[in-house]
């Protein structure tokens, strides 16, 4: 899968990927107005909601990019509901022939990460019969169990060919209470990363290794040297846009072959409509405002990363 993602975003010349984080508030009136006629002001009514959304947003922009990361955080608000809405968009972005990351920043001990690994990258056996649960492409793992907790899941990416991007430095504010504090003369964000390099050296797609990391983007400089630590890992970024991180600051995650990294926005271009640069849209037009912020968007990184 990681060629594929690599592939993808070579012909789209767009390495980002569009965060599917639908919040009830950013959905337009008339969306919610459609689906809550038909099924209340329910669970059902909210899930119907998030996946109208997102199939517009979707519809709007499959073609301009390589990859799409539903959090799933967004869904299990609505329950059951919220799950099956949840799973009809990895499935629909998957006939659309994107790339799907699963942001479920999961890990535990290892056979209870095993269950986790399986639900979403594998096949569980039912009797004489397998099935896929939510068969995401990748998914996103807290690395804080350490490596029983994160095997079962490379164990699973190994035999369906999938892959993972592992926490190494995350993009929110208080980050470096723990992933910043020295141990020995480095920081720990660095021992992740020796950690996910180590982990990955085996699990090699043709030019990089489907065992991958996330950096914020708000923390170029660590991304600089994150980059150094993990040469074959690429980096998921999130951070762009909404919390403040630049395409200014971006080159240094990426590898002097121009690959490498693929950068995240979510709440910036699904509900891109808010914005005042984008108000000209207006609440009926929603997905063309999001398909104007992908190629903003597109066109903000590559001038920084000088493509
Ligand atoms: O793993 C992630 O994707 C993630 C890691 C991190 O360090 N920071 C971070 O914001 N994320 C996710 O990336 C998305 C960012 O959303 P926006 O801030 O709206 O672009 C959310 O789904 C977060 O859960």
């Amino acid at each position: 899968m990681i060629n594929k993602l690599i592939t993808k975003i070579q012909k789209t010349n767009a390495p980002i990927v569009v965060g599917l984080d639908p919040m009830l508030n950013y959905i337009p009136k008339q969306i919610q107005k459609r689906a809550f006629d038909e099924y209340g002001e329910t669970l059902e009514g909210a899930a119907e909601a998030i996946w109208q959304y997102n199939k517009e947003i979707v519809d709007a922009v499959y073609d301009l990019i390589p990859a799409v990361k539903p959090q799933i955080a967004m869904y299990e608000q609505f329950g059951i509901e919220g799950l099956k809405a949840f799973k009809k968009t990895i499935d629909y972005c998957k006939q659309k022939d994107l790339v799907v990351i699963g942001d479920i920043k999961r890990g535990d001990i290892g056979s209870t990460s095993e269950a986790y690994a399986i639900g979403h990258l594998g096949k569980v056996t039912i009797g004489s019969k397998t099935c896929r649960g939510f068969d995401e492409d990748f998914v996103t793992v807290n690395p804080y169990l350490g490596t029983d907790g994160i095997k079962p899941f490379i164990d699973v990416c190994k035999s369906e060919k999938k892959g993972l991007f592992i926490l190494v430095k995350t993009s929110n504010q208080s980050s470096g209470e723990f992933q910043d504090r020295f141990i020995d003369g480095k920081p720990l964000y660095e021992y992740v990363g020796e950690k996910v390099a180590e982990w990955g050296a085996d699990c090699m797609g043709d030019s990089y290794s489907y065992i991958g990391a996330v950096v914020g983007a708000t923390y170029p400089e660590m991304g600089k040297v994150l980059r150094k630590v993990m040469p074959k890992s690429f980096i998921l970024v999130p951070g762009y846009g909404a919390q403040g991180g630049k395409a200014s600051d971006l080159l240094p995650y990426f590898n002097e072959d121009g690959l490498g990294a693929i950068i995240n926005s979510s709440r910036g271009i699904i509900a891109a409509y808010k914005q005042e640069a984008y108000a000209q849209f207006g609440d009926a037009s929603f997905a063309d405002a999001s398909r104007q912020a992908v190629l903003d968007m597109i066109k903000d990184i590559n001038e920084a990363i000088g493509k």
